[in-house]
């Protein structure tokens, strides 16, 4: 094309990135592509991609969960079919692929998981035998756990769907709550429906939850520098943290594992906390631990202080009650 100013120039050169067709993955993916332009003066063309996770009605446990989302984006890279991916960095397995670059890690939304509830039911409020969905081991653990100390009795009901299928069993009167990650709820618009933004003392967030993870193939470092501009540096630390207590643990997405690595200040000093906790789904039996230092100045030591608190949890027991490790 010789013409810089013709009407298709934008198509001609834009940047191909794969996306899975969710609502949510849609307007994760828009996002990212906004920031995009603006940051490269290029155009961004979504292509539309399948995943097994998409397809399959099993429960995420019971496919294994690592990395059903996100293979079928990561085979399209490697194809050079698309120029680069956008995950939700909680659905990424920890252990990085040859050929790809996790290019950058956005600002991360609220990490939080977030009730909806009939009638603006809050955990305070539920009744006795309410019914909650959730089909995540770590949010069952933590609920059933939470219940059992305030001397309730909540059912707790495995579902699957995208967000909108979830909160819809909430609306039909099927069951009383659902449990989802309040990033979600924010980016497709539904955030109002959340009776309560849950407490991570409640419930802690997957690792990474609220975060995204922006990707592309290593053979193309000058798009990779480009994608560096949306790149976070303190959401890299925290979910770096986090990922190694789950990588050190040896548990995969759907295990019942969560983290969450905040910044607490004492009026003198600011620190880097991980919490972690790893239970049994019927929430007998949790082990919880925090562990506060230096913030980490760069990958090596954020990773080490993940693998210190794993090796803390490992010693109380937390091995036992993953159940199925390759989950
Ligand atoms: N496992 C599905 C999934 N992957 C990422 C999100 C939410 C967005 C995020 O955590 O960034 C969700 C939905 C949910 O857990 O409610």
């Amino acid at each position: 094309m010789n013409n810089p100013s013709a009407p298709d120039k934008g198509r001609e050169d834009a940047l191909r990135l794969g996306t899975r067709k969710s609502k949510l993955a849609m307007a994760q993916s828009g996002m990212v592509a906004d920031e995009v332009r603006r940051l490269t003066g290029r155009d961004v063309r979504l292509v539309e991609i399948t995943t097994y996770g998409d397809v399959s009605r099993e429960s995420l446990a019971q496919i294994g969960g690592t990395g059903v989302f996100v293979s079928a984006l990561r085979d399209a890279l490697l194809a050079g079919e698309i120029d680069f991916a956008v995950h939700s960095l909680k659905d990424l397995p920890t252990a990085a692929p040859d050929g790809l670059t996790l290019a950058a890690i956005p600002v991360r939304e609220d990490p939080r998981d977030a009730l909806v509830a009939r009638d603006g039911l809050t955990f305070a409020t539920l009744p006795s035998g309410a019914r909650i969905g959730t089909g995540s081991p770590r949010r069952m653990a933590q609920l059933n756990a939470w219940a059992r100390s305030h001397g309730l009795d909540v059912e707790t009901v495995p579902i699957r769907g995208n967000v909108d299928t979830r909160i819809g069993y909430v609306t039909s009167g099927e069951l009383d709550a659902v449990v989802l990650a309040a990033a979600g709820l924010n980016r497709i618009g539904r955030i109002a429906e959340a009776t309560e933004l849950i407490a991570a003392d409640t419930v802690l967030p997957a690792p990474g939850q609220g975060a995204l993870a922006v990707e592309c193939a290593a053979s193309h470092p000058e798009l990779a520098a480009q994608l560096a501009g949306l790149d976070d540096p303190f959401t890299r630390v925290a979910v770096t943290v986090e990922r190694s207590l789950l990588a050190a643990l040896e548990a995969g997405c759907s295990a019942p594992v969560g983290a969450l690595a905040d910044l607490v200040d004492d009026g003198q000093t600011t620190e880097l906390r991980l919490r972690g906790v790893v239970g049994t789904t019927d929430g007998t039996s949790l082990v919880q631990m925090s562990i506060t230092g230096p913030v980490p100045a760069s990958d090596d030591e954020a990773r080490a202080l993940g693998r210190e608190l794993a090796a803390e949890m490992l010693a109380k027991g937390a091995a036992g009650l993953m159940g199925e490790r390759a989950l």
